[in-house]
């Protein structure tokens, strides 16, 4: 069956196909070739690869029978422990199928079960351990309890460095026939902040419309201001024609619903690219800073985001009287 969603096609089967974690892969693949391992727990923010990696060390420990070896469980969807231990205790009945000597539980989201869910997993991971290893998967260590990370060898899985994420994405581009500009590249990171699964949603959803991604598809493919809008919304303003200005914010405001906060990161990425001069670029760039510290401080959105547009405006109307620099005498 053809994969829907891009996430899932792509998802790495084999170490290789797995970008970043290095070390990871080479322990993991230390433990196929030795035939043993302790239970592990993987730790990370979501879309870092956790999920991918454990599948792909079930396919290495099982090859084609990783499916009969491996049961994968969801800590918060399975209600409650008593589920678990009878799934456990019913998929460790039988024997492994194939050359390794244990089977595969795999556990998302453990770090959403109580510490007496815990404990009683401890429990249930100890009574099975001849035939079975545990995979935990966790978004942060710091929520599991102590005598299951001294059972397990932890493994910390970071956000995807932007040049791999850049990498990954432009081999998912070219295999589906999709041009990837630099400018969406560098939105999708941002927004996804690393996060595998959201940048690879984020490019499907943008290559549904058009088979140009550029940073406005990317833009148009969430809740957040588009380039193009962040510009004209600029010009208007830097041209004096703050009226105008005012009443594109108020519709990007209210009809789109982008919050004071993404209005200023927004014009923070843009004014790098905007061709103005530098002292106008650094008197914007306070500017920002300061609105940008006020909406964080709880100011009205509109009253700041109108003030910033009137600056601008006058920033605008001065650098006009003023010659650029290199006129200047
Ligand atoms: N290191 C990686 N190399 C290549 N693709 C990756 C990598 N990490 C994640 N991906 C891609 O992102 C998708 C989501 O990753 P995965 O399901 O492994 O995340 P996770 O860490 O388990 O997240 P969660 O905590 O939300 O369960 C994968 O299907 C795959 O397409």
């Amino acid at each position: 069956m053809a994969e829907l969603f891009w996430f899932e096609k792509y998802r790495p089967r084999v170490f290789d196909e797995v970008v970043d974690l290095e070390e990871v892969k080479a322990r993991l693949r230390e433990f196929v070739r030795s035939g043993n391992m302790p239970h592990l727990l993987f730790y990370g923010p979501p879309g870092t690869g956790k999920t991918t990696m454990a599948l792909v060390l079930a396919r290495e420990l099982y090859g084609e029978y990783w499916r009969e070896n491996t049961l994968e469980l969801n800590a918060s969807d399975e209600r409650g422990i008593n589920v678990i231990r009878e799934r456990v205790k019913e998929f460790a009945r039988t024997a492994p199928v194939g050359k390794a000597p244990f089977k595969l539980v795999i556990l998302d989201e453990a770090d959403n079960m109580t510490s007496d869910a815990q404990q009683a997993l401890r429990r249930i991971m100890e009574m099975y351990a001849q035939n079975t290893r545990f995979i935990l998967l966790a978004n942060y260590v710091s929520r599991i309890i102590d005598p299951i990370i001294s059972r397990c060898a932890v493994f910390r899985f970071s956000p995807m460095p932007r040049g791999l994420m850049a990498e990954r994405l432009r081999h998912i581009a070219k295999s589906e026939g999709i041009e990837l500009r630099d400018d969406a590249i560098d939105l999708i990171y941002e927004v996804s902040e690393g996060d595998m699964r959201k940048a690879i949603n984020l490019l499907q959803v943008a290559a549904a419309t058009s088979n140009v991604v550029d940073a406005n598809a990317v833009a148009s493919a969430t809740t957040m201001i588009r380039p193009a809008d962040v510009i004209e919304l600029f010009n208007l303003a830097l041209n004096g024609d703050v009226a105008k200005a005012r009443e594109k914010l108020r519709e990007l405001m209210y009809v789109k619903g982008i919050a004071g906060i993404d209005f200023i990161r927004a014009f923070q990425r843009e004014l790098i690219r905007m061709p103005l001069d530098d002292e106008v670029k650094a008197e914007i760039a306070e500017l920002l800073a300061d609105v940008d510290y006020r909406l964080t401080q709880g100011s009205d959105e509109e009253l700041q985001l109108l003030y910033l547009l009137s600056k601008l405006g006058a920033i605008g109307k001065r650098a006009r009287q003023t010659p650029p620099p290199s006129k200047r005498r």
